[in-house]
Parts: C-alpha cells; sequence; structure tokens
C-alpha cells in the first residue's frame, strides 16, 4: 500500500514520533540512508560526481546525511550550502558531525560542477512564492547539464497543491520521504517530479489517503457463487440515452454487462433502443420518465447521455429518496445538496462538472483536486469520483484514493460512460462501496494501460474499451496485490 500525506501531516508525524522517543535527528539519518541506498541503485556512485544543495531546513539535513553516507563510501560529492547554514537542529547536528568526521562544504555554488545535481534546497516546508535568492538558484539548477534529484519535493513546487514557482526544479528523479505528497499527482507541479522513488524511514504508515490497488479477492475480479444464477450478481437500472445521444446509453451498458452484472434494464428514450440493442442485446428497456420499482434493483446509474434539464433533475430527486446506491453522471449532475438523501451517492464528475456542481473555477479545482473532492464529500456525505489524470476518489469520510491507472488514449467523449456501466456492475456484486468504487476506477484505466501495451493511444476508441475488461481483470487476480 502506498500513502500520501500533506504538510502538515508529515510535521504532525514527527511531533508525534517525537513524542514517543523517536527524535528528528533519528529521523533525518534513516531518510539520508535511505537516500544513499537508492542514489547507489540509480547511478554508478564510483562514476559520478555529487553536488548536494542543501536548504536551511529539514530537507537540507536530509541532504547532509546523503553527502556523509557518499563521502564515506569514497564517491566524489560536494555539500553547498547557497542559502544559508542549517537552522534546524537536527540539521545543525548533523552537520556538527560531518564536520567531526572531517568534511567540509561549500557556500558558493554557481562555479561548481557536478554531473548528478541533488536539490536538497526545500522540501514539505516550502511556502510559495519562492524568494528571490531561491529563484535563482533554481534557474541555475535547472540551466545544468546534469541529472537533477529532487529530495521529497522539488524545489518551487507546492507540497499540497499542483501550484508550482515559475523556476520550479525540473527534477529527472524525486526521491520522496516517508510517503507521496498531494503535489506529485496534482498538475503543473507533478510534471516536475519526474521518475519518483519512495524512501521509507521506519514510520508507521497512518495516511488516510492511499494509492489504489485492486486486491486480488476482492469480488471485483472473483467472479463466485455456487448454484448461481442471474439474479446472484444483480439487477442494475440505468437510465442514459436519448434520441441524439444513444450512445452513451450503449457505453455504459457494454462496461456494465461486461463487468459482471447478472441484468441489466436501460431506462431510455424509445429511439435509442435500436442503438443500444444492436450492441448490449443483454439489456432489457425500460420507458418510464420516472423512478418506478427502484427497490427491485441492486444499484441505479443515472445521467449518461442526458441533458441537465428539469426532466432529468426529477429523476434525480426521487432517486435520492430511494434507497439503493446511485451513481450520477454527466447530465445528472448539477449543483444541489444530497444532506437528505436517503441512498448512497457516488458522483463522477469530470472537473469541469465539478466545476458547474460546486460554483468554483475548474482551473482552481484542478490545482486542488485531492482537498477539493475530499472536502466536497465530506459536506455533502457522497462520494466523489473527479475524474481526470489520477482519478481522485473522496469518500465521506475524508479517506480516499489517488488511481495511478489509465492514459490519454481515454480522453475521449464516451470514456466516462464506459467507467460508469463497469462501476454500475461492481456496486450491483460488492458488500463493500468503497471497493466497488476504487475497483472500477481501476480497471477502466488498466484497460487504456493494456491497450496502449502495443497500440497507439490515439487510436483507442471508448467503443473499444469494455472488450479489454476481461485481460484487466485476469491481471489484476493473478497479481494479486
Ligand atoms: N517524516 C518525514 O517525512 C521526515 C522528513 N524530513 C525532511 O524534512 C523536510 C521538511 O523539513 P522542514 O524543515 O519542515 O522544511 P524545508 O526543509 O522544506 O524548508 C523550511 C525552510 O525553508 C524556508 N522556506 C520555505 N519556503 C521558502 C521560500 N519560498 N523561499 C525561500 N525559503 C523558503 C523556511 O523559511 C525554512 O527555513 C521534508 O521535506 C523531508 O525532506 C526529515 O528529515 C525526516 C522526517
Amino acid at each position: 500500500m502506498l500513502y500520501i500525506y500533506k504538510g502538515e501531516e508529515i510535521k504532525k508525524i514527527d511531533r508525534q514520533a517525537e513524542s514517543l522517543g523517536m527524535d528528528s535527528f533519528t529521523l533525518m539519518e534513516a531518510a539520508g540512508s535511505g537516500l544513499f541506498r537508492q542514489l547507489t541503485d540509480d547511478f554508478e556512485t564510483s562514476k559520478q560526481c555529487f553536488l548536494i544543495l542543501a536548504g536551511k531546513g529539514n530537507n537540507g539535513g536530509d541532504g547532509i546525511v546523503l553527502a556523509r553516507y557518499l563521502k564515506t563510501a569514497g564517491a566524489s560529492c560536494t555539500l553547498c550550502f547557497p542559502a544559508g547554514l542549517p537552522k534546524t537542529e537536527p540539521a545543525r547536528r548533523h552537520l556538527d558531525y560531518y564536520e567531526a568526521l572531517g568534511y567540509s562544504y561549500e557556500t558558493e555554488p554557481f562555479n561548481l560542477t557536478a554531473t548528478v545535481m541533488i536539490d536538497a534546497l526545500l522540501g514539505a516546508g516550502t511556502s510559495l512564492p519562492l524568494s528571490t535568492e531561491m529563484k535563482n538558484l533554481c534557474v541555475w539548477l535547472n540551466s545544468q547539464k546534469a541529472e537533477r534529484v529532487s529530495i521529497d519535493v522539488p524545489t518551487g513546487a507546492s507540497t499540497d497543491t499542483g501550484n508550482c514557482d515559475s523556476s520550479v526544479i525540473h527534477a529527472h528523479k524525486t526521491y520522496i520521504v516517508h510517503g507521496y505528497k498531494p503535489s506529485r499527482f496534482l498538475y503543473p507541479a507533478a510534471s516536475c517530479y519526474g521518475e519518483p522513488s519512495l524512501i521509507e524511514i521506519g514510520l508507521p504508515q497512518t495516511a488516510r489517503w492511499t494509492i489504489s490497488t485492486v486486491s486480488a479477492t476482492s469480488p471485483s475480479v472473483q467472479f463466485k457463487g455456487s448454484n448461481a444464477h442471474k439474479g446472484t450478481f444483480g439487477h442494475g437500472l440505468l437510465i442514459a440515452g436519448t434520441k441524439s445521444m444513444p450512445g452513451s446509453a450503449a457505453l455504459a451498458a457494454l462496461g456494465c454487462v461486461s463487468s459482471g452484472a447478472g441484468k441489466l434494464t436501460v431506462q431510455t428514450a424509445e429511439e435509442a433502443v435500436s442503438v443500444i440493442a444492436s450492441h448490449v442485446p443483454e439489456a432489457m428497456y425500460d420507458f418510464h420518465t420516472g423512478v418506478e420499482d427502484a427497490h427491485s434493483f441492486s444499484a441505479i446509474a443515472a445521467g449518461c447521455g442526458r441533458p441537465a434539464d428539469d426532466a432529468m433533475e426529477d429523476i434525480v430527486q426521487q432517486l435520492l429518496q430511494q434507497e439503493k446506491p446511485v451513481i450520477l453522471d454527466a447530465g445528472a449532475l448539477a449543483p444541489r445538496s444530497y444532506k437528505a438523501a436517503k441512498c448512497s451517492v457516488i458522483v463522477t464528475p469530470h472537473p469541469g462538472e465539478f466545476a458547474r456542481m460546486t460554483g468554483k473555477q475548474t482551473k482552481d479545482i484542478q490545482l486542488n483536486r485531492i482537498q477539493e473532492a475530499s472536502q466536497y464529500a465530506v459536506e455533502q456525505g457522497v462520494t466523489v469520483v473527479l475524474k481526470g489524470e489520477y482519478t481522485v476518489i473522496a469518500f465521506s469520510d475524508g479517506s480516499g484514493v489517488v488511481n495511478t491507472t489509465g492514459n490519454e488514449g481515454l480522453s475521449k467523449g464516451g470514456s466516462g460512460d464506459t467507467l460508469t456501466g463497469i462501476l454500475l456492475a461492481l456496486l450491483m456484486r460488492h458488500s463493500s462501496l468503497e471497493e466497488a468504487v476504487k475497483d472500477a476506477v481501476y480497471l477502466h484505466g488498466l484497460c487504456a494501460d493494456i491497450w496502449k501495451r502495443n497500440r497507439p493511444a490515439q487510436a483507442l476508441r471508448p467503443f473499444n474499451l469494455h472488450d479489454w475488461i476481461p485481460a484487466a481483470i485476469s491481471e489484476q487476480k493473478e497479481r494479486g496485490d
């Protein structure tokens, strides 16, 4: 399991560790030795010339410990404090020890050369914008012909949001201490991390946000039932599609019947049936314009290929008054309260739809996707699936996951409909809503990743996605995460 921590959470963890007897000096030692191990895995240290630029905080302290390990191992390494000597107590003590071993340091970086430059200037304690001095250092570092390795967070990138200073370090690699920081998954900051590696420092993992995985024992990939019949695997209601957008309903229905749904009823416009039925002969049809007999379904999805009009709003209000879990997508998403809902609600907006739901700007949502989705989920008591690269899944208890499967091949109209269908099928078959949602997003992304292994991403049609569901399920079953 991989974990995500905000800057404040890291500070709290450090304080807690200190109160339990694990002091920051020891944690810094663990960070430095972990960094050294990772560096020796990534580089033939005897053939490299290292320059470590260390800041005044604990990020710089990690750099001091790393410098000591490199020097002790006989590597060519220069430690430099371009913004002044360390100010924090553990970093100062590590510098004392470093000097006591007879090692020296520089304070002027601009004439120094190296093949690998380590950015230990600022980490989780960054506040933006950068000072002029830091900006100049970053500009210089970015202009050097060397591999750039950042410690924890590239200097100039925010820890908790996608914000970056204009002179942010563009790292080739980032060695992330203890756990991922939100900015690793938020653009533009995410694009400055390069290749990330995690450095364990021996602290227990306590984050409520993790990176999504699918368990090999999850009902999403296991399909068992002695004496099973079509009722065993649930009956889904999909309220989707119009005369002008029958394809959305077809894509969602395909996703659903390909993911283990026992039965599926599509409530749609009569004119849409010929298109849907030509692709999904398994489905049944219903032409009501309201919600009838909701109790006879295991779960309900609404909104694919529907306009966000009054008729849709009426349907959503009826859905919120019944008790079966409901997925709201596309036309079913609107600015409204879910606080009086009698059912579990999952909303699946893309950033534009989420902006419409919340009254916020899309660009602000994108910079702070994890926080925005989480805040909405907690306030409204719903599950939010905020789609996009690194889809964010926020639960109403404040926990959540970031999904790392999927690629640019999914950036096409119709991909989200397939996801809604997969989600509906898994929700019908799962006892855990949380597991159903995160598994659906993971498997949907994995379909696109499997496609891209041998085929161009631009040629992936949303209509192809369901064909890869069997391969995605089998892969997860065999992997056994
Ligand atoms: N549990 C862990 O994960 C551990 C992580 N470690 C490392 O510690 C840093 C966080 O250290 P902290 O001292 O809190 O912050 P920084 O080193 O990032 O910097 C603080 C320092 O920088 C100044 N500063 C902040 N913003 C700016 C700016 N925009 N321009 C100029 N200067 C700025 C600020 O005033 C302070 O002086 C974490 O990233 C890990 O690398 C521990 O070593 C082990 C435990």
